[in-house]
């Protein structure tokens, strides 16, 4: 069973509470001191999308940090606060490109610059008085040498990730997410809406090396620790709705991800929020 972080947590009803009291069993695990004599907070798994056993190659829980069941909670455990004016925010895209048919995900081997070594969606940071769909389209064509509609972006604007790191506290990364669902031209069974690509024309260039995989053996032990975790659920809703071929509406969520020092290099996250 899937759950949603909002539906994580569980209220027991106890009769005496110390603050050093600890449930933990092989399903659950203590991760707030309980604050009232009537209930001891507890949560099932350590991560909603960890707990998608389809994943081949996930991340280990201890990489993914605590999953808090709100932003409140989230901002008050990172010390970050939203409204903090003194943040450099740093704004990029990043394209989800499926063949929902059949259950591919394309992604690009990143040559150089942040992530280098790790696979990733296509994107990159927004250029002087660029839109985030235009970006994204821009970066699509330059990364993968595909052409798709503007229009094709503005419809599959699917949420934000927004990162922060606990050894670079004025900078937050803002990362506007796209789904892009296409068809490979000469397919016999299209069930799905998307734009029709030849899929001979996906071309590397000298920052990525893209390669389709099936969409549950994404390489996720060599992608960021975050897309262990929002990645795995957008896939999981895709493939629920693709099963209901009720794909009209795209998955929504926006995530927060707090790093620990040593960023790219350590890929550890301390503390996340998925609201989806
Ligand atoms: N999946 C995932 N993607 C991330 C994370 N953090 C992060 O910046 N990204 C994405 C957003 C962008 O698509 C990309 C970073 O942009 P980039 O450094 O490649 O930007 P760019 O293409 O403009 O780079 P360049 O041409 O200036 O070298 O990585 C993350 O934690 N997980």
């Amino acid at each position: 069973m899937m759950l949603r972080p909002s539906e994580m947590f569980i209220k027991l009803p106890c009769r005496r509470i110390s603050q050093t009291y600890a449930v933990k069993t092989s399903r659950t695990k203590l991760v707030a001191a309980p604050t009232s004599r009537q209930y001891i907070i507890c949560r099932l798994f350590s991560n909603t999308s960890a707990s998608d056993d389809r994943f081949m190659y996930k991340q280990p829980p201890s990489r993914l940090g605590i999953c808090h069941p709100s932003l409140t909670s989230y901002l008050s455990a990172t010390g970050n606060n939203i409204t903090n004016d003194a943040k450099e925010v740093e704004s990029s895209t990043l394209i989800i490109l499926t063949n929902i048919n059949e259950r591919k995900l394309l992604l690009g081997k990143k040559l150089r610059g942040f992530g280098t070594g790790k696979y990733n969606g296509f994107g990159g940071r927004l250029e002087r008085e660029e839109t985030p769909a235009h970006c994204a389209k821009r970066e699509l064509m330059e990364e993968a040498n595909l052409s798709i509609d503007l229009d094709e972006f503005v419809i599959g604007s699917v949420g934000t990730l927004n990162f922060t790191f606990q050894d670079r506290e004025h900078i937050e990364m803002l990362v506007h997410l796209f789904h892009i669902n296409v068809h490979f031209r000469n397919a016999t069974h299209n069930t799905c809406k998307g734009t029709i690509i030849d899929p001979d024309a996906i071309r590397a260039c000298d920052e990525m090396i893209p390669e389709w995989f099936d969409w549950w053996e994404i390489p996720l032990h060599q992608m960021f620790a975050d897309d262990s975790i929002w990645l795995t659920y957008y896939l999981s809703s895709l493939d629920a709705r693709r099963d209901k071929r009720s794909h009209a509406s795209l998955p929504k969520m926006n995530g927060w991800f707090h790093f620990a020092p040593g960023g790219d290099g350590n890929n550890q996250i301390l503390h996340y929020f998925l609201d989806t």
